[in-house]
C-alpha cells in the first residue's frame, strides 16, 4: 500500500472536542445569535449556565446506571466542553466516580459495544513508518498527552484498544483539576494487537485482531512515537498509562523526553503523600516501620521506591529503607532462593532472610514480619480478609492499611471492613472510593490514594517549566507537596488526604513543588520562572489554569469581537476563542 493510501483521510479530522453552535447558542442572547446566523437553531430561551447545568444534574440523575452515567457525562463533553468542565469542577467528588475510577473500568470492558464516536486518536503497529505524518491530523496544539497501548487496564487485564477510557479519563482530570485546557490534551491508544482472545474474536472489537507484538517491537514503535510526538509538538509533555510492563519504556525515555509514568512514579508520589501522613499519626517512628506488599508489580514497586526515598529523608540508610520491605506475588514471598526466575524489577526488594521459608499465606507472612504497614496492589479482591484484618488490628494501635487495587471490585478490601475488623482504628486509603461510615459517635472518612492527587500537578509543573525532561526529584516533590496541602481542619480531623472538592488549589500547590524541583535540577526551559517569589509562582500558576466558569459561551472570534466592542453586557476577556477546525469552538 503506498503512503498516500495509509494516510488517506476519508471525511473530517476525529474531533476530540467536537462542539456545535447549537450548544453554546443556548446562553447568547438573541443579537449575537442573529449575528452568528444561528437565530432560530435553539429554543428562544437565554439561559444562564446555571440553569443549563441544573438540567444536566437531573438528567444524569435520571440515568439508573453508572455506565449510562458515563454515557451521558461523554456526550456532554462532546458537544459542550465547558459546560461539562464546569459541573465537574463543581461536583468533583461525585462525579469523578463516573468518568474515572471505579466507572470507566466497565466502560473499558465494554468500550466496543457502547463506543459511539471517536475522542482521542489511536496509531496501529501497521503504521510505523508514517507516525508523524499521521500526527498532523490532530488538529489542535498539544500540551500533553496520555498513552497506553491497553495492556493492563486498573486491574482488569488487556483489553486492547479498549484501554482508550483511561487516557480521555485521565485528561478530563487534567483539565478538571489542573485547568489544563481541553484542546491541549491528546488521549492516545496504541494498537499493538492484544492478548485478550475474547476481544480479539468480538465482531465489534475495534482494534487489530492479532496477538500482542513483542517487546523488542514494542520498543522500535516506541522510538518512532517518541520522536515524532516531540517533533510535532516540541515541549510536549508524555504520560504513559496502564502499560503491563512500563519499567524498560521509563527506562529508555525518562532522561531523554519530558515523560513519565504514573502507575510506576504517579502511584509512588500519591502514596508516598499520604503515607507521610499516615507514619506521623500512627505515633510509629519512621525506622520501626513494616511494609507487607501484596503484589510486587509496576504499582508496588513504584510505591515501595518512593517510600524508600523518604525513609532515607528520615535518616535511614538505604539499606535499611529497603529492608522494611516484605513483597508478595502470585508465587508467595518474594525471595532470592525461590527458584523462580525473578522479574528484573522485583530483586531489589528479593529477601534473602527468609531462613529457606517461602511463605505461600499471608496470614504466616505477617505474624512472622509482624507488619505496621499493609499495602495492596494485587488486582485481587477482597485478599485482606477479615482474618488478616484482624491480625493488623491485634499487632498495632494504628495499623497502615491501603488497599490500592482498582477498580472497587479489585479492591483487597473495603473501607467498612477494614474499619469494622480494626475497631475504627485503622489509617486507611484506597485507590477507588469509598463512602464515609459511621462508627460508633464518630464519622470516618476514608482516604482516596488516588493518582488525581498528583498526576495533574506533575504535568502542569513540567508544561509551566518547560521542563526537557521529568526527573525524580519532580516527581518527589509532587508528594511532598502533597502532604503538606491539608487544611488545618483535615489534619484535626486525621485526614491523610485533603478534602478532593479543593483539586484545583491542591495542584497549585503540587504544580509549584514541581516547578521548583524542575528549577534545582536545572531542567527548566522556562527560566524567567526562577526568579518569582512563591506566591508570584502561584499566582502566575493559577492564571495560567483553564477556568471553565471563565469560558465564553459563544462560537467565532468575529462574534467575541463583537462582544467585547459592544454594549449586551459581555464584558469578559475572551480566552480561548479561536476559529478552529470546520469552524469548532475552541
Ligand atoms: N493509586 C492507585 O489507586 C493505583 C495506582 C496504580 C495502580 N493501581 C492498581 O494496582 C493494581 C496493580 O497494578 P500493577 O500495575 O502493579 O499491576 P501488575 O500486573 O504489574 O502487578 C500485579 C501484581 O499482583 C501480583 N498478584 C497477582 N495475583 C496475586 C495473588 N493471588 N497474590 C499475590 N499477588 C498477586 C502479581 O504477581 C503482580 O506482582 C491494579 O489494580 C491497579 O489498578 C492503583
Ligand atoms: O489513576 C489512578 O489512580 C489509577 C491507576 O492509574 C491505575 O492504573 O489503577
Ligand atoms: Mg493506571
Amino acid at each position: 500500500m503506498s503512503q498516500n493510501q495509509t494516510l488517506a483521510r476519508p471525511g473530517p479530522p476525529p474531533r476530540q472536542l467536537s462542539t456545535t453552535s447549537g450548544d453554546y447558542d443556548s446562553s447568547n442572547p438573541p443579537d449575537v445569535r442573529k449575528y452568528l446566523g444561528t437565530y432560530g437553531l435553539t429554543p428562544p430561551a437565554v439561559e444562564s449556565f446555571d440553569v443549563q447545568a441544573q438540567r444536566c444534574l437531573r438528567l444524569l440523575a435520571m440515568k439508573p446506571t453508572p455506565i449510562e452515567k458515563f454515557q451521558y457525562l461523554t456526550h456532554l463533553r462532546a458537544t459542550n466542553v465547558h459546560l461539562f468542565y464546569r459541573l465537574l469542577s463543581e461536583n468533583i467528588k461525585e462525579l469523578t466516580p463516573l468518568i474515572y475510577t471505579p466507572t470507566v473500568g466497565e466502560a473499558c470492558v465494554r468500550w466496543h459495544e457502547i463506543f459511539t464516536q471517536p475522542e482521542g486518536m489511536y496509531l496501529s503497529y501497521t503504521d510505523r513508518g508514517h507516525l508523524r505524518q499521521i500526527l498532523d491530523n490532530w488538529p489542535y496544539k498539544v500540551e500533553i498527552t496520555v498513552l497506553t497501548d491497553g495492556s493492563r487496564i486498573l486491574g482488569l487485564g488487556d483489553l486492547g484498544v479498549n484501554g482508550m477510557g483511561i487516557p480521555v479519563g485521565k485528561l478530563a482530570l487534567y483539565t478538571a483539576c489542573a485547568g489544563i485546557r481541553p484542546e491541549a490534551t491528546l488521549p492516545l491508544t496504541l494498537d499493538l494487537g492484544t492478548n485478550n482472545k475474547a476481544l480479539r474474536e468480538d465482531p465489534l472489537y475495534m482494534g487489530a485482531r492479532v496477538p500482542k507484538i513483542s517487546a523488542e517491537e514494542e520498543k522500535e514503535f516506541l522510538d518512532e512515537l517518541m520522536a515524532a510526538l516531540t517533533d510535532k509538538w516540541p515541549s510536549i509533555v508524555i504520560q504513559f498509562e496502564d502499560f503491563k510492563n512500563p519499567f524498560p519504556s521509563l527506562e529508555r525515555y525518562q532522561n531523554t523526553y519530558a515523560m513519565f509514568n504514573d502507575d510506576v512514579q504517579g502511584t509512588g508520589a500519591v502514596i508516598v503523600g499520604g503515607f507521610i501522613n499516615a507514619v506521623k499519626a500512627s505515633g510509629v517512628p519512621a525506622k520501626d516501620h513494616r511494609a507487607i506488599f501484596l503484589g510486587a508489580g509496576s504499582a508496588g514497586v513504584g510505591v515501595a521506591k518512593q517510600i524508600v526515598e523518604f525513609f532515607i529523608k528520615e535518616g535511614l540508610t538505604e539499606e535499611e529503607a529497603r529492608r522494611k520491605f516484605w513483597f508478595v506475588d502470585s508465587n508467595g514471598l518474594v525471595t532470592s532462593d525461590r527458584g523462580d526466575k525473578l522479574a528484573d524489577h522485583k530483586v531489589y526488594f528479593a529477601r534473602n532472610d527468609n531462613n529457606g521459608r517461602q511463605y505461600q499465606s499471608l496470614l504466616r507472612l505477617i505474624d512472622f514480619v509482624r507488619p505496621t504497614i499493609l499495602m495492596g496492589l494485587s488486582t485481587i479482591g477482597g485478599a485482606f480478609n477479615t482474618d488478616i484484618l484482624q491480625r493488623m488490628a491485634k499487632l498495632n494501635d494504628r495499623p497502615i492499611i491501603f488497599p490500592l487495587s482498582n477498580p472497587s471490585s479489585k479492591s483487597e478490601c473495603t473501607f467498612e471492613e477494614a474499619v469494622h475488623n480494626t475497631d475504627g482504628r485503622c489509617l486507611f486509603a484506597s485507590g477507588s472510593p469509598f463512602p464515609s461510615l459511621e462508627y460508633g459517635e464518630k464519622l470516618l472518612t476514608p482516604g482516596q490514594g488516588n493518582n488525581m492527587y498528583v498526576f495533574p500537578g506533575i504535568g502542569l509543573g513540567a508544561i509551566l517549566s518547560e521542563a526537557v525532561s521529568v526527573t525524580q526529584d519532580m516527581i518527589y516533590a509532587s508528594a511532598e507537596s502533597l502532604s503538606t496541602s491539608l487544611n488545618k481542619q483535615e489534619v484535626a480531623d486525621g485526614w491523610l488526604y485533603p478534602d478532593i472538592r479543593r483539586i484545583r488549589e491542591v495542584s497549585v500547590i503540587v504544580t509549584r513543588g514541581v516547578i521548583r524541583a524542575a528549577q534545582q535540577n536545572g531542567v527548566d526551559r522556562a527560566v524567567k520562572l526562577r526568579s518569582l517569589n512563591d506566591e508570584q509562582l502561584d499566582a502566575y500558576i493559577k492564571e495560567r489554569m483553564y477556568d471553565p466558569h471563565q469560558e465564553r459561551d459563544i462560537v467565532g472570534g468575529e462574534a467575541a469581537q463583537l462582544l467585547t466592542s459592544g454594549t449586551n453586557g459581555y464584558t469578559n476577556g475572551v480566552n480561548g476563542i479561536t476559529n478552529g477546525v470546520s469552524g469548532a469552538h475552541l
